[in-house]
């Protein structure tokens, strides 16, 4: 093994998609795939005053994770977050990531995910009873800021002297949600400001993308995508140069990866209300692959039995 060849390769992680990417997602995805080296699980909901049983916590339980993920909190408060760490160091986990990104009014509104950015104090806070009492790696995935990018810039150098893996950047606010443009250039800044390692994170959907992305960081070797992969499974694969098949080779492994996926579903959710609208999610993203294919994907979106979503899936497939 050419090792030397290895160490230039990005380091790329699956980011957490919650809704999609979940345990059997992840498993299916990893044994279909190649090109992803890690993967950041959707956050644990947060609870207080709680001590997670295993079904509060089956989405990363080692046993049924062929690799494990690392888990995701979403606390803001240090005792019932220091409760969760210490649950899942027991699982065997040393290395758990912190939510300060996540942009959903119910969630920011209380103060958690990117609705914590604008509170600089309480983050510190967090962190300086956290890192004191835990010996878990402890990484961050936040954005550029709430309501405006100083928020980051602001916070990085204060947060140069904890101990943290790594930073993970989506280069949006969260008052954007998920729409608008990413900032890279305000990336740029963050690698300034901050001695911690950055991950990069938002809107990487292709090769040239990503290669024009790496060529502006030169010195950033992790990155993350979550989208992208949604649309294109085979992207770390291109991103890593893997990839050499032809269309009908790749429409071949889709296939078995959506059966099997699709399979799986349907052994664990009840009813086709929550198997249809889970794969549906996966195909508002998926569908990219297809975009000769808009009209059974329309069927897709209102098929309301099993019967009539696979029929679209035929369609989508050419079977
Ligand atoms: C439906 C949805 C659910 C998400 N769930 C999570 C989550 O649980 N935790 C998290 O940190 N980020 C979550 N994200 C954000 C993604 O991990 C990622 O940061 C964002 O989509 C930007 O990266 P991308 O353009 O590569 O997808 C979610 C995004 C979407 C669209």
């Amino acid at each position: 093994m050419d090792t030397s060849q290895n160490s230039r390769q990005p380091f790329i992680y699956l980011a957490p998609i919650r809704g999609v990417t979940d345990v059997l997602f992840r498993n299916t995805f990893f044994r279909h795939f190649n090109g992803i080296d890690a993967a950041v699980a959707p956050f644990i909901n947060p609870q207080k005053n709680c001590q997670y049983n295993d079904r509060m916590l089956q989405d990363i339980l080692p046993e049924t994770n062929n690799i494990p993920p690392i888990p995701q909190l979403l606390h803001t408060d240090p005792d019932d977050f220091l409760v969760l760490a210490g649950r899942l160091a027991d699982l065997g986990y040393c290395h758990i990531n912190w939510n300060l990104g996540c942009p959903a009014p119910m969630v920011a509104r209380k103060k958690r995910g990117s609705g914590l950015l604008p509170y600089p104090e309480k983050i510190l806070f967090l962190l300086e009873k956290v890192t004191s009492r835990t010996q878990m790696k402890l990484s961050i995935k936040t954005r550029l800021g709430y309501q405006q990018k100083e928020e980051l810039f602001h916070l990085l150098p204060r947060l140069n002297d904890f101990p943290l893996k790594e930073i993970i950047i989506h280069t949006r606010l969260g008052k954007q949600q998920y729409r608008g443009q990413t900032d890279p250039k305000s990336f740029a800044t963050c690698l300034e400001l901050s001695h911690h390692i950055l991950v990069y994170n938002g809107d990487i959907t292709t090769r040239n993308g990503f290669t024009e992305l790496a060529h502006h960081f030169p010195d950033t070797s992790t990155w993350m995508i979550g989208r992208g992969l949604l649309m294109n499974p085979f992207l770390a694969e291109e991103i890593k140069g893997l990839q050499s098949e032809n269309r009908e080779e790749r429409r071949t492994r889709l296939f078995a990866f959506h059966e099997e996926l699709y399979t799986g579903y349907r052994e664990r959710l009840s009813g086709p209300g929550h198997l249809l609208g889970r794969m549906k999610q996966l195909w508002l993203y998926l569908i990219a692959s297809f975009p000769e294919k808009k009209k059974p994907f329309k069927k897709l979106k209102k098929s309301s039995t099993v019967y009539a979503f696979e029929e679209s899936i035929r369609e989508i497939f050419d079977l």
